[in-house]
């Protein structure tokens, strides 16, 4: 070890890439071989850093906490150095979690806020590697501006193949007659069975695992009705299905296979009371969640026999106890949770979640995005220089705002010759309240948690499309925005009705600003920027560059925008360098210039 010492770090992030102005800018890392862990005391603020003299690595650090195919991992590692360390306890997650990127598990961990309080702002993204999000806590997630991707299609298959094993299974009494075998017994009569052909299954949750049941039982010659208050009627319709209501059912069904998500509303989605309106002898099957069926009322209808068999793959909780009632129940047949584990599916989930997670590392919008607005890859292109764009009058504008006054009305106004529903705000609007918010306050604001973190803030944000004649080549014209009821360290830039207005434009790729309050100017967003109110008269821009000159702060442009010859203008200079708070003093004293502000991009 070379060196220990402590550094105060506003944000965790030791570099910035060049896409870190993107929403998802989690390329931002700790070099590898800095070995760190956050000074609970110190409330995440400052960290502990301990250098090794060993050679640095720019790659993010990604930890698989749940066996994820080899596929996956081997994708990961030509992006991320990858750490598996499977079973590790709630505590050594929890401790381990700050020195990550990223997060993958499967449904054995449970992805808390206590997770995301620990990692002190680093964890990026977590990728579930399969379907059910329920294991993780997606407000928290948000909140912590942490993206959450899953893997929704690989195991579809997988899954909708173990609910009809189950299905077959428990209808002949596969596992009960086997058991029976390798205890020395031979029990041809005790183990018959029932038929499937000819037989209603009601399929609850028609989703992807769902639909593909229904298909595979609709083969084994079922009669398939299905409950799913989202699903659209056609897809059922050309699969031959039924599309009813829960009650209806539930009381017609010999069969009932669950396939929702385990949400508020399907927690013990079946209970006393439903199970009381089944068909007697009914036989149920769950390859969803142990979760949406209240597992002591389910071993009730079994003992009063209004529940003939139950073949269960999840249960409320993994592992469950051993003496648990319902898995000792002569009549139900279980699994330990393997809907998702064939080795094809495993593969296929691995290389699902692999990408999504490299994906949002990269700063790419991710398409699984479970917590986050999905914007299309060619959506974003478009809007790229946009984006920075937004951004950028976010922070000038909120830099205008005198000390003291509160931002908490801001409006944007887009002109557009495109038609408003052809146009997608949310980035924008994102980038504008990451903007507004991050130069007054340490929190991270990115696509995930803007909206969340502008209403916690009390920040309303109110948005309008203008639509102008002309050709909808270009997604935008210009953006404006204006924060309402505040007072400016730069009067200049009060508009007529009495906001902070700033308004830019994209030219040639590159971000500018057009407009300060009443003025045109005309400065591309690059650097910092001085804005000076004088009375327009010749020499000025001779004056302030020499005083920048002489100071050694490089002038990269200089732009005017008055009222009208010799009457009041504002000059914006752009500067490379931050000049000294002396440099700027000796502007202000140039006795034309009435006031200005320096500006941090
Ligand atoms: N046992 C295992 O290893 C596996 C379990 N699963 C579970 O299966 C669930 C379904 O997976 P997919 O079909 O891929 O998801 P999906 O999202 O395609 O389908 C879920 C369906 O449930 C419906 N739904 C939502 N609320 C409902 C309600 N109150 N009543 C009835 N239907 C409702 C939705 O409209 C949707 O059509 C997952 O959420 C997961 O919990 C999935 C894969 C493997
Ligand atoms: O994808 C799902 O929802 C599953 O339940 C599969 O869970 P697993 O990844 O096998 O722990």
């Amino acid at each position: 070890m070379a060196s220990l010492k402590i550094a105060p770090l506003k944000n965790p992030s030791l570099s910035l890439s060049s896409k870190s102005r993107l929403p998802y800018a989690f390329s931002a890392t700790f070099p590898n071989d800095l070995r760190f862990s956050r000074s609970s005391h110190l409330h995440g603020r400052f960290l502990i850093v301990t250098a090794s003299a060993a050679s640095f690595s720019n790659k993010p650090t990604v930890l698989v906490a749940e066996k994820l195919g080899e596929a996956g991992v081997t994708l990961l590692k030509q992006f991320a150095d990858v750490d598996c360390s499977y079973n590790l306890s709630p505590e050594e997650l929890c401790t381990k979690i700050s020195l990550c990127d990223a997060l993958i598990v499967r449904s054995g961990t449970e992805v808390n806020r206590e997770l995301f309080e620990s990692s002190g702002g680093r964890l990026k993204v977590v990728g579930r590697a399969g379907v059910g999000i329920d294991n993780v806590d997606l407000a928290a997630a948000t909140e912590h501006g942490c993206l959450v991707v899953n893997a929704p299609t690989a195991n579809t298959v997988a899954a909708a193949e173990h609910g009809i094993a189950l299905l077959a299974a428990m209808a002949r009494n596969v596992a009960q007659a086997d058991a029976s075998i390798k205890a020395g017994k031979w029990q041809r009569n005790k183990y018959v069975g029932v038929s499937l052909v000819g037989k209603t299954l009601a399929v609850l949750g028609f989703g992807k695992v769902g639909s593909e049941v229904a298909r595979r039982a609709k083969g084994l010659g079922m009669h398939v009705i299905a409950y799913d208050p989202y699903a659209p009627a056609d897809r059922a319709r050309a699969i031959g299905v039924e599309l009813i209501s829960f009650e209806e059912a539930i009381a017609t069904a010999d069969f009932i296979s669950l396939h929702m998500p385990l949400t508020p509303a399907t927690s013990k989605m079946l209970n006393d009371e439903t199970f009381a309106k089944m068909k007697k002898g009914v036989r149920i099957v769950n390859v969803a969640r142990g979760g949406v069926i209240d597992e002591e009322a389910l071993v009730r209808a079994l003992d009063a026999g209004i529940v003939a068999q139950a073949a269960l793959d999840v249960f409320t909780d993994e592992p469950p106890q051993q003496d648990s009632k319902l898995v000792r129940h002569e009549r139900v047949t279980v699994t330990p949770h393997l809907g998702a584990s064939t080795m094809e599916a495993q593969e296929g989930v691995a290389i699902e979640i692999a990408e999504a997670v490299v994906g949002a590392l990269k700063g790419e919008l991710a398409a699984t995005a479970v917590n986050a607005p999905m914007v299309p890859a060619e959506v974003l292109t478009e809007l790229k220089p946009y984006v920075e764009l937004a951004e950028k009058l976010g922070r000038l504008a909120v830099q205008l705002v005198a000390g003291g006054s509160g931002v908490k009305t801001v409006k944007v106004s887009y002109a557009s010759s495109r038609a408003p529903d052809d146009f997608d705000t949310r980035l924008l609007r994102a980038m504008i309240t990451k903007g507004i918010i991050e130069p007054i306050s340490s929190v991270y604001v990115n696509l995930v948690n803007a909206d969340y973190t502008a209403k916690r803030r009390g920040l309303r944000i109110t948005e309008e499309c203008i639509h102008l004649d002309g050709s909808p080549e270009s997604p935008l014209e210009s953006i404006q925005v204006q924060i309402a009821n505040v007072e400016s360290k730069f009067a200049s830039a009060i508009s007529e009705s009495g906001e902070i207005k700033v308004e830019g434009q994209v030219k040639d790729g590159i971000p500018h600003l057009t407009k300060v309050g009443s003025f045109e100017v005309d400065v591309s967003l690059e650097g910092s920027i001085i804005l000076c109110r004088q009375v327009d008269q010749p020499g000025m821009i001779g004056k302030v560059g020499s005083i920048l000159g002489e100071e050694n702060v490089n002038v990269s442009f200089m732009s005017v925008g008055r009222i009208a010859p010799r009457k009041q203008a504002v000059m914006a200079i752009g500067v490379d360098e931050q000049p000294r708070k002396e440099s700027l003093k000796r502007i202000g004293d140039v006795p034309a210039i009435e006031e200005f502000v320096f500006l941090k991009l």
